[in-house]
């Protein structure tokens, strides 16, 4: 089974989450750079790392979310493939409305870099599955855009539907509802402001919180 990460201008976590699922499924993703228009046939899981696409110009993510490569990532999504978006990947997935809300500027006006505890809300989604409901675990956030934002309508809906994935144990960056990551309604698509992808080895990174999210879904997907 393939897996792709999505690599754009300014995109700085691409070798970051490369890693994280090299060393969980033991092969190398495919890194697709945004301008091209076809994905490797037959994957199976799409990453949209964070960083900075196009310098945060504009909005974080929204003209990253318009590149030629989001036509096949959404035909994928569509398709049930498994989208993955941390950070910035979190913001071009809502700019591209694959996922509702919008990620505003932190409610401090500051840059957040730290680890913070986050609350496991759904614990049967294909990313979550190797946590428990309820569990809290440990990730490090770094963004100045994370203030996760929506009508309260759809963040009824998503709570009413489970697709509060994860929130934070205390407030963050003002996000409504403390929601650091969200699901689609299909629940193949998941946006998260916390890098999981920097806590999978506890020598090097002081956790490995992170681990589980790429081991069920690698398990799950078949890598
Ligand atoms: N680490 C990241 O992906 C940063 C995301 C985004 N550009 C922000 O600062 O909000």
């Amino acid at each position: 089974m393939k897996t792709a990460v999505i690599v754009f201008p300014g995109s700085n976590c691409d070798r970051d989450i490369a890693t994280a699922l090299h060393e969980v499924s033991g092969v190398a993703p495919t890194m697709v750079w945004h301008a091209d228009s076809d994905l490797p046939d037959g994957v199976g899981l799409i990453a949209l790392p964070g960083g900075f696409s196009y310098g945060d110009y504009l909005r974080s993510g929204a003209i990253g979310a318009r590149s030629p490569i989001m036509r096949a990532v959404t035909a994928a999504a569509e398709r049930g493939v498994p989208v993955l978006g941390i950070c910035n990947g979190f913001q071009v997935l809502t700019e591209a409305g694959l996922l509702p809300g919008a990620l505003m500027r932190n409610a401090g006006l500051d840059f957040v870099c730290r680890e913070v505890a986050l609350t496991v809300d759904n614990a049967q989604s294909v990313f979550t599955s190797r946590y428990g409901a309820g569990e809290q675990i440990i990730i490090p956030v770094a963004h100045h855009d994370g203030n996760y934002s929506a009508d309260a309508e759809t963040l009824d809906r998503l709570e009413g539907e489970g697709r509060v994935a994860f929130r934070y144990a205390e407030p963050v960056n003002g996000s409504a509802r403390n929601i650091a990551g969200v699901l689609n309604a299909t629940g193949n698509v998941l946006g998260l402001m916390p890098h999981p992808e920097r806590r999978i080895e506890t020598a090097a990174h002081g956790g490995n919180d992170g681990r589980r999210m790429f081991e069920g879904l690698l398990e799950l997907v078949g890598a």
